[in-house]
């Protein structure tokens, strides 16, 4: 099996090595598309792997009818339409780690050069003037430095503004008085950062909840004379409200590597000469553009070779001590959820997973996406997987519990799956056994013990002499050769449940015939 992958914007060399040594990976590099151009070829590929220049839309994402997974070489994924990809069944990666100190770095270098007018005296000198009157700085020591977004970045931020002997005080939603006291820095509500701090600087993602952030309303409470710094994502700081308070001299100074439109060639805030610029280099360091790409690369192989990753945008990313535990049970819940999805005919309201015993230890969740995988495989065949199963039971209206009971039922581990349709409920368990793999243990209230794959013909019938012949004989005169059978009843004379092995699937017309037996009740044929 080979993959094609697209990259479309530039990628470190050394990054994306991993890649280019695969012989079964075809890398393309094209990093001068149009938006045109890319959504004509985007079909061709297996994963596309961005910076943040490539506007990764729902339209492209739909075009990209066999991508798999997109990569995003950094940290923040706004280009990207992460409901898209998801609906999609997508995987969306990033590289959360690989340019925290890059970034970090290149705020402090702003802070201080904002503090100290060095790109001012530079351009001032370089056009041959020599005016040392006109860039009276301020020391950084003593000053308090308000966060807000105690993240990856943020964090490195505050460890090294320490060392430059400020104070700081941080806002974070996650951030607890402890937590903050283990890290030196002063806890503070949003309001408080913002009203003590002689510079401000910004590290949260761009979201709904953080787009203009710092308003007009927030530059009001500052300090006269602020500096504020954005190195994380244009549109954190409402750049209309920031030019009128730099106008009015409220705020001091501002250093900005990030605009709410890039390339922001012709943003008023440029003219301003308090404000200094850089265009979005934050990670734009050799360390971090190689570490970027190596960690999308790495990534986009696992996948497309394991189907797990280690940095998913759009999926909960599973520890690898956790994986290890729970990866034999994969199979098994989605084999189960595949076999429920035989024995009801009716429309799916809600789904029950109960995981016991030995699996109650666990993160089950990565479980619970497989099992649902299975139960609508049948639905939607290779177009559901673990990215957007739980999305599209959602889309479905299933209600999907999981819960976990310590009543194994003699069991060292148990899965039982339950449905809910309108016309009633139907469950199936199943269990690793040491040693032996995968069985399914129970369907509905009768105890059965089957591997969970191949041909399975499932019948619903009355406890009464002579059935089992009749249907042994039927199937052999219809050229079904019965691998392996077994029975179980409710009561004696009532209800009863007959599992047949097969060689290979059951045509319609003898399912058909079996279906006209009065004896039985419903028959269903299962292809695991
Ligand atoms: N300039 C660049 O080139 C560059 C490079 C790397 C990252 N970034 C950007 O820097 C930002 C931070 O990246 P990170 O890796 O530290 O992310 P992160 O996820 O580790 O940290 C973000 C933090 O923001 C906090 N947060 C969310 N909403 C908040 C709110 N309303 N108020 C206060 N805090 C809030 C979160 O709790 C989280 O702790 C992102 O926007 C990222 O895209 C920019
Ligand atoms: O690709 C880039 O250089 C931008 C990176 C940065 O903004 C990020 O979010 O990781």
């Amino acid at each position: 099996m080979s993959y094609k992958i697209l990259i479309s914007d530039p990628l470190n060399d050394d990054g994306i090595q991993p890649l280019l040594d695969r012989d079964d990976m075809l890398i393309d590099i094209q990093t001068d598309l149009t938006d045109e151009q890319l959504l004509e070829i985007i079909s061709n590929y297996d994963a596309l792997l961005v910076r943040s220049q490539t506007q990764v839309t729902r339209e492209l994402i739909e075009k990209g009818v066999n991508l798999k997974i997109i990569g995003r070489a950094g940290v923040g994924v706004d280009n990207i339409d992460l409901d898209a990809a998801t609906e999609n069944g997508i995987i969306v990666v990033n590289a959360p780690n690989a340019n925290t100190n890059s970034a970090a770095e290149h705020t402090m270098a702003m802070m201080m050069s904002l503090s100290r007018k060095i790109p001012q005296a530079y351009a001032s000198l370089k056009s041959k003037r020599w005016e040392r009157g006109k860039f009276l700085g301020t020391e950084l020591k003593g000053k308090t430095l308000g966060i807000v977004g105690l993240g990856r970045i943020g964090a490195e931020v505050a460890f090294r503004a320490k060392g430059q002997r400020m104070n700081v005080i941080a806002f974070d939603p996650f951030l607890t008085e402890e937590k903050a006291e283990q890290m030196g820095v002063q806890y503070g509500t949003f309001e408080e950062v913002i009203q003590a701090g002689d510079f401000i600087t910004v590290h949260t993602p761009l979201l709904k909840s953080t787009k203009h952030l710092i308003n007009a309303d927030a530059f009001k409470q500052m300090k006269d004379g602020v500096h504020i710094l954005n190195c994380a994502r244009g549109g954190i700081i409402d750049e209309e409200a920031l030019y009128d308070a730099v106008v009015s001299k409220k705020v001091a100074g501002a250093a900005l590597d990030v605009f709410e439109e890039e390339p922001a060639t012709d943003n008023p805030l440029l003219e301003l000469p308090e404000v200094i610029v850089t265009p979005h280099l934050g990670a734009s360091t050799v360390e971090a553009q190689e570490n970027v790409a190596v960690d999308v690369s790495h990534d986009v192989i696992q996948f497309l070779e394991e189907g797990s990753v280690q940095n998913p945008v759009n999926l909960p990313s599973v520890p690898k001590e956790i994986l290890s535990k729970i990866e034999p049970y994969f199979h098994l819940a989605e084999k189960l959820g595949r076999f429920l999805s035989y024995l009801t005919e009716d429309v799916i309201r809600g789904v029950n997973i109960s995981y016991s015993g030995d699996l109650t230890d666990v993160e089950v969740a990565p479980l619970t996406r497989n099992a649902v995988r299975g139960l609508l495989r049948r639905y939607h065949g290779i177009h559901i997987n673990d990215v957007n199963a739980l999305y599209l039971a959602e889309r479905k209206d299933i209600t999907v519990n999981e819960n976990k009971t310590m009543n194994a039922k003699g069991f060292t581990n148990l899965i039982n799956i339950e449905v809910t349709t309108d016309s009633g409920k139907h469950q199936v368990a199943g269990t690793l056994l040491n040693g032996l793999g995968a069985r399914i243990v129970k369907v509905d209230h009768y105890r059965v013990d089957v591997t969970p794959e191949g041909h399975i013909v499932f019948i619903y019938h009355n406890d009464q002499p002579g059935v089992i012949g009749k249907m042994g004989n039927l199937l052999g005169e219809h050229d079904v050769n019965i691998a392996t059978m077994q029975v179980d009843r409710a009561d004696v004379g009532g209800d009863a449940v007959m599992l047949l092995k097969v060689d290979k699937d059951m045509k319609e017309d003898t399912l058909t015939v079996l279906e006209q037996l009065e004896e039985i009740k419903a028959v269903r044929t299962i292809n695991l």
